[in-house]
């Protein structure tokens, strides 16, 4: 079957509405790329998206007119004159391996790869998280994933416990755990983020040694040597209080999720306790961390 595909620029608040609209006139498939052409694959429902701008991809049916989806997206106020879009006739093709083919295995650090499980791992002495993408957030293709997994690669891990606050797939407690952690604790507080974190831990042979909560139930006075946190500025700099707690004496921690033009204001909130090292930048997006004084 042949298929018409419309690919229009947008921007991180309008797409979730804008998607919403094509599936309701006749779109078959919805997909999200972000300014790398990377597919973005952690859409959170209401959860603030993480990156700038989103190319919205709709497939549709060839015999669409697509001149009317156009005029429809105008008429809503979706597209307009300043709004750049395209539109492609498609042969027909696998779609499912097309999207598997643009997600490849990537190197954190010396030491950690993240690797689609349907791939070969480019090295098999390396340590090696398989990861399939799910509903939850953390593929690694996000910068901010990335300055974390870097950071825990750096970090001697032996025999350590290491929360991972803001857990989504569980790929950072899943790295700590196959870097050396002794074990690893995810919180979040969406269920689907604790069920995709299982999942992952069980492929990777580390479900053993993952203790998953939802925030609601988190144990009190929980504390580990290393405490990673991949959320929003907004909530690091409101959770210090409960983030700072779960911290052992001399321990650990990294954030990020926060814009380089918001790091100062987390520095801010965290330098009472921490010992906070420069602050890494990539793209527009930071990571702070520290230790416990
Ligand atoms: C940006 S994702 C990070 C996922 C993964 N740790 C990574 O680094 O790719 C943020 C995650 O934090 C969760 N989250 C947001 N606010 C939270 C809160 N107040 N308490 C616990 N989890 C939260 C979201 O549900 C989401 O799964």
């Amino acid at each position: 079957m042949a298929w018409v595909q419309i690919r229009l620029n947008s921007t991180n608040e309008k797409a979730e509405t804008i998607s919403d609209y094509l599936e309701e006139i006749g779109s078959v498939s919805v997909t999200f790329m972000d300014s790398q052409d990377t597919p973005i694959f952690e859409p959170l429902p209401g959860e603030t998206r993480l990156w700038g701008n989103t190319d919205v991809i709709a497939l549709f049916d060839a015999e669409t007119d697509m001149q009317q989806i156009v005029r429809l997206l105008r008429q809503e106020g979706h597209l307009d004159e300043n709004t750049a879009y395209k539109i492609e006739q498609i042969e027909d093709k696998d779609w499912e391996r097309e999207w598997m083919d643009n997600f490849h295995p990537m190197q954190f650090g010396k030491r950690l790869w993240i690797c689609p499980s349907w791939r070969e791992v480019p090295d098999p002495n390396a340590v090696n998280v398989m990861l399939d993408p799910g509903l939850a957030f953390g593929t690694g293709t996000h910068p901010t994933t990335a300055l974390c997994l870097e950071w825990l690669d750096g970090l001697d891990l032996a025999g350590k416990t290491v929360i991972d606050f803001g857990c989504g797939s569980g790929i950072l407690a899943i790295a700590a755990l196959k870097l050396g952690a002794k074990e690893a604790i995810g919180i979040d507080i969406d269920p689907q983020a604790i069920l995709a974190s299982r999942n992952n831990a069980e492929q990777n042979g580390v479900a053993d040694r993952l203790k998953l909560y939802l925030s609601e139930d988190k144990p009190a006075n929980m504390k580990a040597e290393v405490v990673v946190a991949n959320i929003l500025a907004g909530p690091l700099k409101e959770l210090y209080p409960v983030i700072s707690e779960l911290v052992k004496e001399k321990g650990n921690l990294g954030l990020s999720g926060i814009l380089a033009t918001q790091a100062e204001s987390v520095c801010e909130a965290y330098q009472a306790k921490f010992d906070l090292d420069a602050v890494v930048e990539r793209e527009e997006w930071c990571r702070i961390t520290g230790k416990l004084k």
